[in-house]
C-alpha cells in the first residue's frame, strides 16, 4: 500500500462562475496524520477538501487515493466515500434520518452489510463518540454539540481510513471543543487520518502534527505547527493570528523571563513550568 493515502498534482478548479479556487495545488497526505488546514476566508480550503471525497473534480491536475487515482463513476465514489468521511461544519446538512440509530445504521446498511455487522457497527460508533445513550432520540431534538457528535458517528460507523472535517469545533462549547478534539485524537491513535479546516489557531497550534496553509487557491506551505507559527512572514502574508502561546512565549523570552534556546510550549501549564521565579539570562 502507498505511504499516502492522497497525493494531489497541480490541481486546478474553478467554478462555474469563472473563480479561479484551486491553482495549482500539489501535496501529499501521509498516513495517519493530524493536519489542520489554514487559510482566509475564501482562501479555498472547502474547495481542496471537497476534491478529497470527489464532490469536486479538478479542471486540470490528478488526485490518487491510496496510490490509484480517483474514478469519479458512482461505484468508485461511494467506495472512496466508505474509506474517506467528511464531516461537514453545519449537522444538520448531514443528518436526515428520524432516529439517531437509523441515522448511523444508514451508511452500512447501504454497503450490503449483514444486519448484525451493522448493529455493531452503529454500537460502537456512538459508545466511541459517548452518544448510545441518545440512540432512540429523534436527531432534531439533539443539542449542536450532540448533532455533531452523531454525524461523526455516522462517519464511524463506515469504519473510515481518514475524516475530513470542516471547522469541527466552530459553534461548539469549550467542554464540546475540548470532547470533540479528544474523540480526534482518539480516532487518530487508532490509525485514522484525520484532516480539519479550521480558523482556529490556537487549536491548530497544540493539536495538529502538521499545517497545510492556503492562499488565494495555492498552498503555500506545509509544515510543522512549530514551522508555521514561527514564520512571521507567512503568517502576516496570509492573515493569521500567532497562537497566543506563543504569542505570551516570545514576549516572555523578549523580556528574558525564559531563555532563547527552550522549545515553545503547547500548552499553558507547559508554558507555566517553564518560568523560573525569577527572570533567566538572555
Ligand atoms: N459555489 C461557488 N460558486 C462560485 N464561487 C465559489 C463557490 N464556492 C466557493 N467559491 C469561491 O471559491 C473561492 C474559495 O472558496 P472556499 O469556500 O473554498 O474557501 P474557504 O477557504 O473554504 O473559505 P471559508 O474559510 O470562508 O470557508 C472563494 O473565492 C469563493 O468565493
Amino acid at each position: 500500500m502507498s505511504d499516502h493515502i492522497f497525493q494531489m498534482q497541480d490541481l486546478y478548479f474553478y467554478y462555474p462562475d469563472g473563480t479561479p479556487a484551486l491553482q495549482g495545488v500539489s501535496c501529499n497526505i501521509a498516513r495517519n496524520k493530524k493536519i489542520a488546514l489554514l487559510g482566509a476566508n475564501g482562501a479555498g480550503k472547502s474547495t481542496f477538501l471537497l476534491h478529497l471525497i470527489g464532490i469536486l473534480q479538478p479542471a486540470r491536475g490528478n488526485i490518487r487515493f491510496n496510490g490509484l487515482p480517483l474514478q469519479y463513476d458512482r461505484d468508485s465514489l461511494i467506495r472512496l466515500r466508505s474509506k474517506v468521511g467528511y464531516v461537514f461544519q453545519d449537522p444538520d446538512s448531514q443528518l436526515f434520518s428520524a432516529s439517531v440509530w437509523q441515522e448511523v445504521s444508514f451508511g452500512p446498511m447501504n454497503l450490503g452489510l449483514p444486519k448484525q455487522i451493522v448493529a455493531n457497527r452503529v454500537a460502537d460508533a456512538l459508545q466511541a463518540t459517548g452518544t448510545f445513550h441518545l440512540k432512540d432520540k429523534p436527531t432534531h431534538f439533539l443539542s449542536f454539540g450532540q448533532k455533531k457528535l452523531i454525524s461523526i458517528a455516522d462517519i464511524l460507523a463506515m469504519q473510515p481510513e481518514m475524516i475530513i472535517f470542516d471547522e469541527p469545533t466552530a459553534f461548539l462549547d469549550p467542554r464540546y471543543t475540548r470532547r470533540i478534539l479528544d474523540l480526534l485524537d482518539n480516532l487518530n491513535q487508532q490509525g485514522i487520518s484525520i484532516i480539519m479546516a479550521t480558523h482556529d489557531v490556537d487549536k491548530a497550534y497544540q493539536w495538529a502534527d502538521t499545517v497545510f496553509v492556503m492562499k488565494e487557491g495555492r498552498l503555500v506551505k506545509i509544515g510543522s505547527p512549530a514551522e508555521i507559527f514561527s514564520d512571521d512572514d507567512l503568517l502576516q502574508a496570509t492573515s493569521l493570528e500567532k497562537p497566543l502561546i506563543l504569542s505570551i512565549f516570545r514576549q516572555l523570552q523578549q523580556a528574558g523571563y525564559i531563555s532563547h534556546r527552550l522549545a515553545p510550549p503547547k500548552q499553558l501549564d507547559e508554558l507555566i513550568a517553564l518560568l523560573p521565579g525569577r527572570p533567566a539570562a538572555r
